[in-house]
């Protein structure tokens, strides 16, 4: 009874949820997941390839796919983002050059993506804890430009400190409703297990 009450509870506890985190320029993707997840650690190299790390955040698991940057990467950042139920879009803003080339691949991705689902969009501007900063709001001026189809959550943060990564990723817990399809399937998980 206890096993078929935990089966019945867990049909209707909020999935997992699956988060690409994309940026080129090395802007501290890996960084910024091994802070969220390790606290750390110091000793990070460029990513070939991707991390998967999971994290279990306010009652619910995030799991993160860090897709490693390269000139090529860019044009596979389609793919990742419809596996997944939510982006981080990473953006350093301490170099102007970094900054510039981050968010015209930010604009290609969002046009690249113009016909898929809308789902949650985190953008990082990242490397916050540096001096002479660029200011954030130009991602917000730019997105409004380009009439953005994303309701994007823009988050200032430092992967080295840790500040703003926790309150950014809250953005993947709010306004957490089941889609239909979701509900549909617990429904059947749910009377098959009373069938059972
Ligand atoms: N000062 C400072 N440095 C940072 C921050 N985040 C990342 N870095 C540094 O930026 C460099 C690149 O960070 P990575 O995390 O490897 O960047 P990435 O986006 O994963 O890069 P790829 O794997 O090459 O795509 C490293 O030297 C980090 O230590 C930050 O918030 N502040
Ligand atoms: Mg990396």
């Amino acid at each position: 009874m206890g096993q078929l009450t935990s089966n019945i509870s867990s049909c209707f506890q909020p999935e997992a949820k699956t988060i690409t985190i994309l940026g080129g320029g090395s802007p501290g993707k890996t960084t910024i997941l091994y802070k969220l997840v390790a606290d750390g650690p110091d000793d990070i190299i460029p990513t070939v390839g991707f991390n998967r790390e999971s994290l279990l955040f306010e009652n619910q698991w995030l799991h993160f796919w860090d897709i490693g940057g390269g000139s090529k990467m860019p044009q596979l950042w389609p793919h990742h983002v419809r596996e997944a139920d939510g982006v981080i879009y990473v953006i350093d803003c301490s170099d102007e050059e970094y900054f510039e080339y981050g968010l015209s691949e930010l604009v290609q991705l969002i046009d690249r993506t113009s016909d898929m689902e809308l789902i949650p969009f985190l953008i990082f501007a990242n490397k916050q804890d540096k001096p002479d900063l660029i200011a954030s709001s130009r991602i917000n001026d730019k997105l409004l430009e380009v009439k953005c189809r994303y309701q994007w959550h823009l988050q200032p943060c430092s992967a080295t400190t840790g500040q703003g990564l926790s309150e950014g990723i809250k953005i993947f817990n709010r306004n957490d409703q089941p889609k239909p399809v979701k509900i549909f399937r617990n429904l059947l998980t749910f009377k098959a297990l009373l069938m059972s």
